[in-house]
């Protein structure tokens, strides 16, 4: 679908590109000749999708860091530009999980908020102020979610949060345009991990909630997200910018897209759940 080459000279920072959607953007921008910077929590999950990603090739290096610390961000970006560059950023990582607002301490809502707002602001004013530095442009992609629309009724933090990245695309799409820095988002449905899957769907069967309800009868694809992400990270349509593009088979537009049902749910299942959500939460803990 792309010529090869198309990310030659490129080097492109993915956030949270060891796992899950991030890897598989960071695999198609490498495959297409971008150099590729991975960060994350738990640097043993990041070395060990480098050694897999450029088994054929390329060059991935690895960062693993906690983007809700700002001097942690603004360090790591300091080495990157000291150490090639940057033409492109890719604002993937993200935490979130299914909970009744009324759950949740100052504490839940601050892991979300933290990693998805002020996180992904923190990563990309660094990269930014050192592109208008260098007075060269750059591309800014941020994965959002269709919620930053219409709401997202139990997974409030995230919805704000991700609110807030859209609007961070939009202000600094404006405001950094005569910089040559673009801008844009990409608002996807449903593309189960484990990552998510885990954390909004517990004990469910990943997908199936999406696959019943979605106007084209199933989820997304890596593929089709993976393709979206290198058009609008590529030099194919530079004066598009402060867009955020939704990819959900229409399900926004149908259902909400969201999770309103869960309002059936009663204690025993919100239980259920929240145990289900810590126990992944503790074991991806453990290895950071
Ligand atoms: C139709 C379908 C449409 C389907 C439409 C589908 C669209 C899908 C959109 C997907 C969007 C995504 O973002 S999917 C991304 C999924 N991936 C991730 O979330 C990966 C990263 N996540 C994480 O690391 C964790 O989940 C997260 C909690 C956010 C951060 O981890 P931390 O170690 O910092 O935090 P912890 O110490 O574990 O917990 C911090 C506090 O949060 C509380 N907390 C944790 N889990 C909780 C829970 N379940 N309920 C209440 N509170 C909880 C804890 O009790 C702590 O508060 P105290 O008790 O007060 O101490
Ligand atoms: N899958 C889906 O259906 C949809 C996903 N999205 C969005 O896509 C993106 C990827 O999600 P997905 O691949 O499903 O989930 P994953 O859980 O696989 O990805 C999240 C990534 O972010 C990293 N991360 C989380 N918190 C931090 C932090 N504080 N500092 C550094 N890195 C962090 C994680 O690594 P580590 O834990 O090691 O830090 C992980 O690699 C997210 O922005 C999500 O909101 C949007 C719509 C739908």
């Amino acid at each position: 679908m792309f010529s090869d080459g198309l990310f030659d000279g490129k080097r492109i920072l993915v956030t949270g590109g060891g796992t899950g959607l991030g890897r598989a953007m960071a695999e198609r921008l490498l495959a297409l000749g971008a150099d590729i910077v991975i960060c994350g929590r738990r640097e043993n999950v990041l070395q060990a999708a480098a050694k897999e990603m450029t088994a054929k090739g390329g060059r991935v290096d690895c960062y693993g860091l906690d983007i809700r610390n700002a001097q942690a961000v603004d360090e790591m970006v300091a080495d990157i530009f000291a150490t090639g560059g940057l033409t492109g950023l890719l604002n993937n990582a993200a935490g979130n999980f299914i909970a009744r607002t009324e759950d949740l301490s100052p504490k839940g809502f601050d892991a979300v908020a933290n990693i998805v707002m002020h996180g992904t602001f923190y990563v990309t004013q660094a990269v930014g102020k050192r592109w208008i530095a260098a007075g060269q442009g750059g591309s800014v992609l941020s994965i959002v979610v269709t919620w930053v629309r219409n709401g997202g009724p139990f997974v409030t933090p995230s919805a704000m949060s991700k609110a807030a990245v859209a609007a961070m695309t939009k202000s600094l799409a404006a405001e950094w345009g005569r910089y040559g820095v673009r801008l844009n988002a990409v608002a996807p449905g449903e593309i189960p991990t484990e990552g998510m899957s885990k954390r909004l769907n517990p004990g469910e069967t990943p997908g199936a909630r999406t696959a019943a309800r979605n106007p084209m009868g199933r989820v997304g694809t890596m593929e089709e997200l993976q393709n979206l992400a290198a058009f609008l990270l590529s030099d194919g349509c530079p004066w598009l910018t402060g867009e955020v593009i939704a990819m959900d088979g229409a399900q926004a537009l149908a259902t909400g897209g969201n999770f309103y049902e869960l309002r059936e749910w009663g204690d025993a299942e919100w239980k259920a759940a929240r145990e289900r959500i810590e126990a992944v939460n503790a074991k991806d803990r453990k290895e950071r």
